[in-house]
C-alpha cells in the first residue's frame, strides 16, 4: 500500500515538474522575442546603472550554467540519489532547470542600446521564421532522442507501473545524421535571429552560445564514455552545422535506430 502511494506520488511530481517545464518553455518565446503575453522581457527600460545591471545578467546566466551543466553529470546523478529517488531524479533535474530559467525572466535587466535594427520588411519575415523555426527543431530534437524520457515522464511512468527503467540508446535519427547536436543548433538561431539586436539580447546570445559549445564539450565527453560508437560518429558527422550537399556523407552510411 505505502509502496503504490510513493509510486502515485512520484508520478504526481514528474507530472507537475514536466508542465511547470512546459509553461516556462512557451514562456521562454515570449521573453526572447518581446512578445505581449510576457510581463517581463529580455529586452526594455534599463532600470539599473549599465554595470549594476550587466552584473545581475551575467550573474543570473551563470546560475543556470552551472545548475544545468552540473547536475546533468553522471558523477552528480549518481552522488544525489542516494537522496533522491532515482525515478525522480530527471524530474528533478527538470523541475531545478525550470527554477533557474524563472529566476532569471524574473530579475533580467534591460541594458538598453541597439546593435542592428533591420526595417527591410523580408529581413524581417526571415529573420522572424528562421526564430519560428529553431524552436520547432529545438522540439523536434526532443523527440527524436524521446521528448518523454528527456523531462523526466517517461522515468516517472515506467516506476509507476513498476517497470525497470531501461537507459536510452544511443541514436542518430532523422536531423541527428546531419548534424550531432541539432537540438542546440535549434536554440542558436531562437537566440541570434532577430530583426532588432539590442545590447541585452547580443549579451543573452553570446552567453548562452558560449555556454553551449562548453555544455557540448562535457555532453560529448559523457557520450564517448557510455556509447563508444559515438566516436565514430563524431568523426563523420559535424558538430552544429551540416555539410552542404552530404547527408549521405556526413550520415557515413548510418542507418537510423
Ligand atoms: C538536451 S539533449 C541534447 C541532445 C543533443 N546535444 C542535441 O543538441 O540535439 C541532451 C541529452 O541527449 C543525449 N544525447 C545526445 N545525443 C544523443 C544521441 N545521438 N542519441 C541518444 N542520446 C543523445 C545526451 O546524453 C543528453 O542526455
Amino acid at each position: 500500500m505505502f509502496t503504490y502511494f510513493k509510486r502515485i506520488s512520484i508520478f504526481s511530481y514528474g507530472l507537475i515538474s514536466y508542465l511547470i517545464f512546459f509553461a516556462t518553455f512557451v514562456y521562454s518565446i515570449g521573453f526572447i522575442a518581446n512578445l505581449p503575453f510576457a510581463p517581463r522581457t529580455l529586452d526594455g527600460e534599463p532600470r539599473l546603472p549599465f554595470w549594476t545591471a550587466l552584473g545581475i545578467d551575467v550573474l543570473l546566466l551563470a546560475i543556470f550554467a552551472v545548475q544545468h551543466s552540473l547536475m546533468a553529470r553522471p558523477a552528480f546523478k549518481a552522488w544525489w540519489t542516494q537522496w533522491v529517488s532515482p525515478a525522480a531524479e530527471r524530474s528533478t533535474y527538470v523541475l531545478f532547470s525550470s527554477l533557474a530559467l524563472i529566476l532569471l525572466y524574473s530579475y533580467w535587466q534591460p541594458l538598453g542600446g541597439e546593435i542592428w535594427n533591420i526595417e527591410n520588411r523580408s529581413g524581417r519575415l526571415v529573420l522572424g521564421a528562421t526564430f519560428g523555426f529553431g524552436w520547432a527543431l529545438v522540439f523536434y530534437a526532443t523527440l527524436l532522442i524521446n521528448h518523454f524520457d528527456l523531462f523526466g515522464l517517461r522515468q516517472v511512468w515506467l516506476n509507476l507501473l513498476g517497470t525497470p527503467y531501461t537507459e536510452l540508446e544511443f541514436k542518430t535519427p532523422g536531423a541527428y545524421k546531419l548534424v550531432r547536436h541539432p537540438l542546440y543548433l535549434g536554440w542558436f538561431l531562437c537566440f541570434w535571429a532577430t530583426p532588432t539586436m539590442s545590447a541585452t539580447h547580443l549579451l543573452f546570445a553570446v552567453l548562452t552560445s558560449i555556454y553551449i559549445l562548453a555544455a557540448i564539450q562535457l555532453e560529448e565527453r559523457d557520450l564517448l564514455r557510455a556509447h563508444p560508437e559515438y566516436a565514430d560518429y563524431r568523426s563523420q558527422v559535424p558538430m552544429l552545422l551540416p555539410r552542404i550537399g552530404g547527408r549521405e556523407k556526413a550520415a557515413g552510411g548510418r542507418e537510423a535506430a
